[in-house]
């Protein structure tokens, strides 16, 4: 059947994915299908140890490896309007398709958050590697690029939205290389420190004590099936934390993507413009101001970040539960995949934003130069107590506020000035052409963002 995605509700299933590579992708692993498919798939691999353990012969593994090939969201869905359970509805679908004697091992001692604990930690551990950390890579690539291109291109620090001091635009951009480089460690830490569990109904191994004579190593057995570990100790469900800290490093990646949108789109205010998203020669700024090019995929990204960072309250809310558990963490625990595919979308809208985006360095240099005779004050003033000057920052700033006055330059009102210029006159020549080319008070920005640059292409390997 065609997929119409327009009859879709939420704005990820319409909107945020339509090409339809980009929806397959994310659809394989954070779909309810995949939830399906990575449950059938915990319930496989119980059969598995059950057999190695000799509680039950092959054919009951081959058989049930056969059934859950075949099992459909739409059946399982169908059978959950009987049981009103949804792993028992699974369950049910698989005992159904295997014969008499195999049945009574699916599912054997396990409670339903087994299964369902140990299915979200497989997709997640998935959704990190196959889809998370891939589009960071991406996009880590073009921001090292840009980085690299633009490493020596001046531009002026702002710091409260006023001039500070020079940087360089690559300089800036590797500040974003650095934080979100680290947020792909972060990640795969997390994810790789997710966990499964096979405890049973209040995690003390209760049903599988009856029958397992080491049930703690059967359930290691049975997660090692899956790559996954189980926690020191679980009640019904998986210690909360590891799921929250998990999406702690996605929903900070996600506030870094939005650092970096906004800071583009200041940079393309149109009093700065020194900065721009590519476009297209059909595209349209504004429907009513024809001259409008407006930065609308920056926009895009702070705006899903508005939607998908609140939603970390609910891992916090979702992380009490009683006793040995309630099911209050069961619908909204659901929605994380959403955070996971709002993210990615995002991270890949920024890679092709940024593939082509354009800087415009002459007004750079423009905006620059606008302070150049100010930004001095500093090094001048570094400069001046390095040899000795018993209250150079008073001094510097009485001739900053002269240099407003008189539309002198605070360089020339130094050299006015009989005590300043004899600590002047000790300057070495460097430090003499640096007052006098304030473009050269650049400190370690350029050999910083080699150094970063170098680094994170270095990294990006392992990933
Ligand atoms: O192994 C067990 O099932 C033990 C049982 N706890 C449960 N564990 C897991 N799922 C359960 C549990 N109870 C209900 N359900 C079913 O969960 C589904 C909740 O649906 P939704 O609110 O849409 O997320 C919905 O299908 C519910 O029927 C207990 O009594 O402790």
């Amino acid at each position: 059947m065609e997929r119409n995605i327009f009859k879709n509700i939420s704005p990820l299933d319409h909107r945020y994915s339509i090409p339809e590579e980009e929806f397959k992708d994310l659809s394989y692993y954070l779909s309810e299908e995949a939830v399906i498919r990575t449950q059938a798939e915990v319930e496989l691999a119980l059969i598995k140890v059950l057999h190695k353990r000799g509680f039950c012969g092959i054919e009951v593994v081959k058989e049930v490896k056969e059934a859950v090939k075949t099992i459909t969201p739409e059946e399982v869905y169908k059978e959950e309007q009987k049981t009103r359970h949804n792993i028992r509805a699974l369950v049910n679908c698989i005992r159904n398709r295997v014969s008499p004697e195999a049945r009574p091992f699916v599912h054997f001692s396990a409670t339903s958050v087994d299964i369902m604990d140990t299915s979200a930690a497989i997709r997640y551990r998935d959704a990190a590697e196959k889809l998370i950390l891939p589009a960071l890579k991406d996009l880590m690539t073009v921001l090292l690029e840009v980085a690299w291109t633009e490493r020596k291109t001046i531009q002026i620090g702002r710091t409260h939205g006023q001039h500070a001091v020079p940087i360089t635009f690559g300089f800036a951009l590797s500040l974003y290389i650095s934080r979100l480089g680290q947020q792909m460690e972060k990640i795969r830490k997390a994810a790789a420190n997710l966990r499964g569990k096979m405890a049973g109904a209040v995690g003390a191994y209760n049903a599988s004590s009856l029958f397992i004579d080491d049930p703690i190593q059967f359930e290691k057995d049975v997660l090692a099936e899956l790559g996954l570990k189980p926690a020191p100790i679980s009640s019904q469900i998986v210690q909360p934390e590891y799921v929250l800290d998990f999406v702690h490093t996605l929903v900070s990646t996600f506030g870094i993507l939005a650092n970096f949108a906004d800071d583009m789109r200041h940079l393309q205010r149109t009093e700065i413009d020194e900065v721009g998203e590519y476009f297209a020669p059909d595209q349209i700024g504004s429907s009513t101001m024809p001259h409008k090019r407006n930065p609308v995929n920056y926009e895009n990204v702070k705006s899903m970040y508005k939607e998908f960072m609140p939603r970390m309250v609910t891992l916090y809310l979702d992380q009490i539960s009683e006793h040995q558990r309630d099911l209050t963490n069961s619908a909204s625990g659901r929605f994380v995949v959403e955070i996971i595919a709002g993210l990615v979308l995002s991270i890949r809208r920024l890679t092709r934003v940024i593939s082509n985006m354009w800087v415009n360095r002459e007004q750079m240099k423009a905006n620059f130069d606008k302070t150049r005779e100010s930004f001095i004050a500093e090094p001048l003033y570094i400069l001046l107590a390095g040899y000795g000057h018993p209250d150079a920052h008073e001094a510097v700033r009485l001739k900053t506020l002269k240099a407003k006055e008189t539309g002198k330059t605070v360089y020339q009102l130094m050299l006015e000035d009989e005590e300043m210029k004899k600590y002047w006159d000790r300057f070495t020549d460097e430090q003499k052409l640096l007052i006098q080319n304030p473009e050269r008070y650049l400190g370690q920005a350029v050999e910083k963002t080699e150094f970063i640059v170098r680094e994170w292409k270095e990294k990006l390997k392992n990933f």
